[in-house]
């Protein structure tokens, strides 16, 4: 006889209460497989950060224990990996509330930048969003997009002036750099109405702290001290290298969030140029800042929101600034300059496949000779939104999110897992206490997910609607099924400012110059052991990345 519904709803109770019996009565965690631990002192930190790959590590484990396996940090500390969909669904709708940033990252946040969007938790972190949302809202960015063309065409200047005098076809040209110096002209401009001049190469302070961040070939040493200074100060005594820097990047951080305030307060005030207020970043939080009651923000909150998206925004078209929680003991700040990643990626990229770099160009130059309008950037240039998706989701500057669990909790699977005494389960029992990760990298890139050409560069993958409908991929949540910008409550605020600086760049530089790899599409890019491990050309020193750079003719 086929089983009743009536039969289905006691069973999965039954099931249910006997996992709450077994899990929750014991208090302990679903017990795991995972791999061995290569060293007691470092655990598997170090050796993940010696990959040249760190996501085909983790599609290793996951192919060999399951979508939830544990990994060791220094000194045996544990931490637990879920790569599934659904349960990195659910970890990410309870951010902020049930999974929130460790206790050591919290403080280096708090150090670092105050207590602003990214340090607050719960109830603070829902209204410090509230009152940020409009600076971040479509027809926001909609305004501020002649900021991007302005800075991309200033940058093109400086270009046409190099090939010139190259006196040959081409220039080369260290894209990365010039990608660095776009974002922060961009966010000063765009999120305070201050520009930093960097593409007119002033050296400001802060260009140079965040220029000497890619020279910084610091040991071990120092990078630990580096970070781990802003939770243990007096370790900021020391005079490291890395220690310099960070000072030297606080303070000046400080200075101009504090003069940005002034001015802006005085602007909006006497109404002097209602442009800067209205449309900046800076201009909503000021806003809030005088609203009074509902929304208001503190002075302080209001800076520490300044410093965050300055970071962010030098370092990239933003802040994708995260700390991410290696372990207890191991707190790594990524300040993540997400878009000239990015940028810099989607040009090695492009420069590797000339076939969709020239796909890419027809379809721009279908445009009739001019730049995208807001509604071809957002609907109108499908090649180029799959350009940018691609990039995004093969390198995602965040790669891995980590929390810790503030209460005890069941993590669904859509796969089962194996535990560590061979007992299948779809559930996964937490404790107060334990840290989680969810491999972003991982989820964007899996053979699991994205099929078998997954690690490829195939902008076409988003062209064809029908062809993502058969892969496991339409199960992530996220932006567009990749977990780039993070899901839930702590979900990327600045992803539309990022995307539409993202698209105008690219469309700009490649409707108006031809890139190539110094050494043709098998030029070797390595990692450049700085803040971030970042692209950089083999045989060259620092964080380089020369292109060859050609003037499109008639452009
Ligand atoms: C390609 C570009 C970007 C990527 C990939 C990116 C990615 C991310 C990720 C993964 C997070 C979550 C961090 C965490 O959980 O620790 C985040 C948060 C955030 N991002 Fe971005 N980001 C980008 C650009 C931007 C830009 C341009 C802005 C602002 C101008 C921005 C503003 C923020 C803010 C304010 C948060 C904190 C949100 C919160 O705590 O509620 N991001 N971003």
């Amino acid at each position: 006889m086929a089983p009743t519904v009536f039969d289905l709803i006691s069973l999965s109770a039954v099931s249910l209460l006997i996992t709450l019996a077994i899990f929750k009565g014991s208090k302990i965690n679903t017990p795991l497989r995972g791999p061995q631990s290569p060293s007691f002192i470092f655990g598997h930190y170090r050796y993940i950060q010696e990959q040249n790959d760190p996501e085909l590590v983790y599609e290793k484990w996951a192919k060999k224990y399951g979508p939830a396996y544990q990994v060791t940090g220094p000194f045996g500390s544990k931490r637990i990996v879920i790569c599934d969909p659904k349960a990195n669904a659910h970890f990410y709708s309870r951010e902020t509330n049930g999974y929130v940033q460790t206790k050591l990252a919290h403080v280096f946040i708090e150090n670092l930048f105050g207590r602003g969007v990214l340090w607050a938790e719960a109830d603070s972190h829902k209204r410090q969003r509230k009152t940020l949302m409009p600076a971040f809202s479509n027809a926001a960015i909609r305004r501020l997009s002649t900021v991007f063309y302005d800075a991309v065409y200033k940058m093109k200047t400086s270009w046409d002036a190099t090939i010139d005098n190259a006196k040959a076809e081409y220039a080369v040209i260290d894209v990365q750099k010039w990608m660095n110096h776009v974002s922060l002209d961009s966010i000063g401009i765009g999120g305070f109405g201050h520009d930093f001049k960097a593409l007119e190469n002033k050296n400001t302070s802060v260009v140079e702290v965040f220029d000497s961040f890619d020279d910084a070939n610091t040991d071990f040493f120092s990078r630990l001290i580096f970070f781990l200074g802003p939770v243990f100060p007096t370790l900021q005594n020391l005079p490291t290298k890395g220690n310099r820097m960070l000072r030297q990047l606080r303070e000046t951080m400080g200075k101009i969030a504090d003069e940005l305030l002034k001015r802006s307060r005085r602007v909006s005030d006497e109404k002097e140029d209602s442009v800067i207020a209205d449309k900046s970043i800076i201009g909503i939080l000021v806003r809030s800042e005088n609203a009074g009651t509902k929304l208001e923000m503190s002075s302080e909150e209001v800076l520490a929101q300044m410093n965050t998206l300055l970071v962010a925004g030098y370092a990239t078209t933003s802040i994708s600034l995260t700390v991410r929680l290696l372990n207890n003991y191991f707190v790594k700040f990524l300040i993540q300059k997400s878009f000239f990643f990015g940028g810099q990626w989607a040009l090695i990229e492009l420069s590797r496949a000339i076939e969709k770099q020239d796909k890419l160009r027809i379809e721009i130059a279908g445009l009739g000779g001019t730049d995208p309008t807001w509604e071809q950037l957002t609907s109108g240039l499908p090649y180029l939104n799959a350009v940018v998706h691609e990039v995004l989701r093969l390198h995602p500057p965040v790669n891995e999110t980590t929390r810790v669990a503030t209460e005890d909790d069941i993590i669904p699977f859509t796969s089962p897992i194996i535990t560590s005494q061979g007992l299948p389960t779809d559930k996964l029992f937490i404790t107060k206490g334990t840290i989680i990760s969810s491999p972003i990298g991982y989820m964007n890139t899996s053979t699991t997910f994205w099929g078998p050409d997954a690690r490829e560069f195939k902008p076409e993958r988003w062209l064809e609607e029908d062809a993502l409908c058969n892969l496991r991929a339409k199960e992530i949540q996220g932006h567009r099924h990749i977990l780039t910008f993070s899901d839930g409550p702590r979900t990327c605020l600045g992803k539309t400012f990022a995307l539409t600086e993202f698209k105008i760049i690219l469309a700009v530089l490649i409707r108006h110059y031809l890139f190539e790899l110094l050494d043709g599409p098998n030029t070797q890019i390595d990692k450049h052991p700085s803040i971030l491990p970042r692209p950089k050309m083999r045989g060259y020193e620092g964080a380089v990345v020369p292109l060859k750079v050609r003037r499109i003719e008639g452009e």
